[in-house]
């Protein structure tokens, strides 16, 4: 296993890349992709060499890391080739039913083998400059078969691997992910129309608005078919959130105060149980710490440098939209220990507020 094509070299293909090399730094990553993109891949060390969807025979493993739509050409094209040594073909698309029956009907020949993938973790970043080698840090990645090659080329990312049914995969990701995505848009959309009459809405959303919308900033270049490639399923589940909503209508106005309590105090539990609290996927886990920092120049510079000598798996920076308000800080640590170590030193070297 020496040689492998990485085509679509953004968030998800570039990430996949650093996570290969962390494992097993002897294998030469080929890119394919936009000249810019590939150079930019190039000079940060991301891949060895840009390359061309006509050096595929020379590969052992061939990645599809495009949007769904540009994944399905590409299993076109290559069915077109004839391969004269066995090679690995798998994608990361975020549907499965579609390309999985795509790859039967056109890899037909022996030494052809295609594995559907999908990472169940990501951002509604986009593009090679957002490569995270800890994208995947104790992410599900979803495989459509068992192929133990493909789990120790991917070792390196650190992620859980698990076999799932083309269909239910799709039923799946419809809830929890597809749906969640036309939510946040159709949220950001319903407000934006609504601060026409109401303008403060632009300056009065807090965390709330901002956790729940965050994924309304992802690229249509990549939902677009994803949408158009599970229609059964997420309208199903528009239709039956349209329901639910209908519910909580019908409790408002029957001032069901038993009936609205139950209803959140259930949303609570229910998240409280599902797996995503276990430290898994793009939900915070139980090592992150929440710091309250002034919006000061440097501020970041200072927190990093107190915690220099301690490994950081991740940081994210919430700006807050009021004048002179404190802004978040959101620093992943790979372990209780570490995460305690760093309370302790901020907090003796600091006046800065600890968040739970
Ligand atoms: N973003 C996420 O959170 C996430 C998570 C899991 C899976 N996925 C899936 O992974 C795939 C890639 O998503 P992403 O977030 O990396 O998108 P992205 O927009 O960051 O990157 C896609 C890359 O593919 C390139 N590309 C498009 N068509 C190409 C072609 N024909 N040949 C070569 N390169 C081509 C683009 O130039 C771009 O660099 C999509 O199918 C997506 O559904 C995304
Ligand atoms: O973490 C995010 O921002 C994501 O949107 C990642 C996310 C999702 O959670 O829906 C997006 C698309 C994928 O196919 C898998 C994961």
């Amino acid at each position: 296993m020496k040689n492998i094509m990485i085509i679509g070299l953004g968030l998800i293909g570039s990430s996949i890349a650093l996570g290969i090399k962390r494992d097993h730094p002897e294998v030469k990553i080929y890119g394919v992709d936009q000249e810019k993109t590939l150079d930019y891949a190039l000079k940060n060390d991301i891949i060895d060499e840009k390359s061309a969807l006509g050096a595929v025979n020379q590969m052992d493993v061939v990645f599809l890391a495009t949007p769904l739509d540009s994944a399905l050409e590409l299993i076109q094209s290559l069915s077109e080739l004839v391969f004269d040594h066995p090679i690995l073909i798998t994608d990361t698309s975020s549907t499965k039913v579609e390309i999985l029956a795509q790859a039967k009907a056109l890899l037909t020949q022996p030494l052809v083998t295609f594995v559907g993938g999908h990472p169940m973790a990501g951002s509604h970043k986009s593009g090679v400059h957002a490569a995270d080698v800890n994208l995947f840090e104790n992410a599900y990645y979803v495989l459509s078969q068992e192929n133990e090659t493909l789990k120790t080329l991917l070792s390196g990312l650190h992620a859980k691997f698990i076999i799932v049914d083309a269909k239910e995969h799709d039923q799946v990701t419809a809830q929890v992910s597809h749906f969640p995505h036309i939510i946040a848009s159709s949220l950001i959309q319903q407000s934006n129309h609504y601060a026409k009459n109401h303008p403060l809405v632009n300056s009065l959303a807090a965390g709330g608005f901002r956790d729940m919308t965050r994924i309304a900033e992802t690229n249509s270049s990549m939902w677009t078919p994803i949408l158009l490639s599970n229609p059964k399923a997420i309208i199903q589940r528009i239709e039956s959130f349209k329901a639910q909503l209908d519910g909580v209508s019908k409790m408002i106005s029957q001032k069901d105060e038993k009936g609205i309590n139950n209803f959140f105090d259930s949303g609570k539990k229910m998240r409280q149980r599902m797996e995503i609290l276990e430290g898994r996927g793009a939900i915070p886990n139980f090592y992150d710490l929440y710091l309250s920092v002034p919006d000061e120049k440097g501020i970041v510079l200072r927190v990093l440098a107190l915690l220099q000598d301690i490994s950081i798996t991740n940081i994210k920076i919430y700006e807050e939209n009021r004048e002179d308000i404190h802004g978040q800080l959101q620093i992943s640590f790979k372990n209780e220990a570490d995460l305690q170590r760093a309370k302790a030193l901020i907090s003796i070297a600091t006046d800065f507020k600890i968040g739970e």
